[in-house]
């Protein structure tokens, strides 16, 4: 099956010489949920928009279902949703209309079964009568989504779905994400909250400077660049480290009371079992052993910086 967004080689310099995408390969296949990792303008939306036909790229292909973006405009666009940041509907408007009506933007007959299929999806058929301006900020999302849904798209692009939303209303947007991925949608979303991409993603990808400097299948990439960090707590305090435990890599923390040893999630081997003999050995007494998994935060931290200097 082809792939359903093909992306190669995609370049854009803004008016003013910036150059924000340079040189972009990104393959998404049908039914993925796909996030888009980066820091503050390091070229998202750009991206984003270039697939969705609001900003015109200057090299590269962009195919969605094997529709070229730029020759074969109207056939590749009406296959892709935007959810956009912003509430950009009339929120004077009844959910009913905004979303019915969008459908006809893309010149699609009105299907009222499908509108209210779409609106029963997201919680919303007993709002259908309100107007928008009327909803909660959660309800408003929703909304927006329904919006995008209207002409059946098989591309969803969520940009930032949840900036600036409280936890819970996060948790409840990442349900209808989920939920929307049975429905067969493939769902590209791009986030700063690294929280939201460890929950949702299949894979992640992660733009700096223009660039997407790493693809990878959460799961992998996690046991690829995770790390466990050993913490042993000390029933009296300990002066200086002696040699041995240095040599193995451990870390005495400040005030002495507890040892530090940080280790890969994916070796074969951790050392930790040599670790504890020779703490015994040295006559070290124990408290308390607990370990801290890194997180895709840290990794995304490590990386970025990687990529900056
Ligand atoms: N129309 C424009 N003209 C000139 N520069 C632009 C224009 N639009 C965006 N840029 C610049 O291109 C870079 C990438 O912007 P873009 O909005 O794609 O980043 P982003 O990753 O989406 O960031 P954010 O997370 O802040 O939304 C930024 O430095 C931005 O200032």
């Amino acid at each position: 099956m082809p792939p359903i967004l093909d992306i190669s080689g995609l370049a854009k310099t803004y008016g003013n010489g910036f150059r924000a995408l340079n040189g972009v390969d990104l393959t998404i296949s049908e039914g993925e949920i796909f996030a888009l990792l980066g820091p503050n303008g390091a070229g998202k939306t750009t991206l984003i928009g270039i697939v969705c036909g609001l900003v015109k790229l200057d090299q590269g292909h962009v195919r969605v279902a094997g529709h070229d973006i730029e020759k074969d405009y109207r056939a590749a666009r009406s296959m892709i949703g935007l959810v956009p940041q912003e509430l950009t509907t009339d929120a004077f408007e009844t959910v009913w209309a905004t979303v019915s009506f969008s459908r006809g933007l893309f010149g699609k007959r009105r299907d009222d079964a499908h509108v209210e299929r779409v609106l029963r999806d997201l919680s919303l058929w007993d709002k259908k009568d309100s107007k928008i301006v009327t909803l909660s900020g959660g309800m408003k999302r929703r909304a927006l989504i329904a919006k995008a849904l209207a002409h059946e798209p098989q591309i969803l692009f969520l940009d930032e779905p949840t900036a600036g939303v409280d936890v819970a209303l996060r948790r409840d947007m990442w349900r209808v994400v989920r939920a929307l991925r049975e429905t067969g949608v493939t769902i590209i979303l791009t986030t700063h909250y690294i929280e939201e991409a460890e929950e949702m993603a299949d894979r992640i990808g992660v733009i700096s400077r223009g660039e997407l400097i790493l693809v990878e299948e959460k799961e992998r990439l996690m046991a690829r660049l995770g790390r466990k960090e050993l913490i042993v707590e000390l029933q009296a305090p300990l002066e200086a480290l002696p040699a041995r435990l240095a040599a193995e890599g451990l870390r005495l923390a400040e005030g002495g009371m507890s040892l530090h040893y940080t280790y890969e999630t994916g070796g074969e081997r951790t050392g930790i079992t040599a670790l504890l003999r020779d703490l015994e050995a040295e006559g070290i007494r124990l408290r308390d052993i607990s370990t801290r998994q890194s997180t895709l935060e840290d990794i995304f931290v490590e990386l970025t910086r990687e990529s900056a200097s």
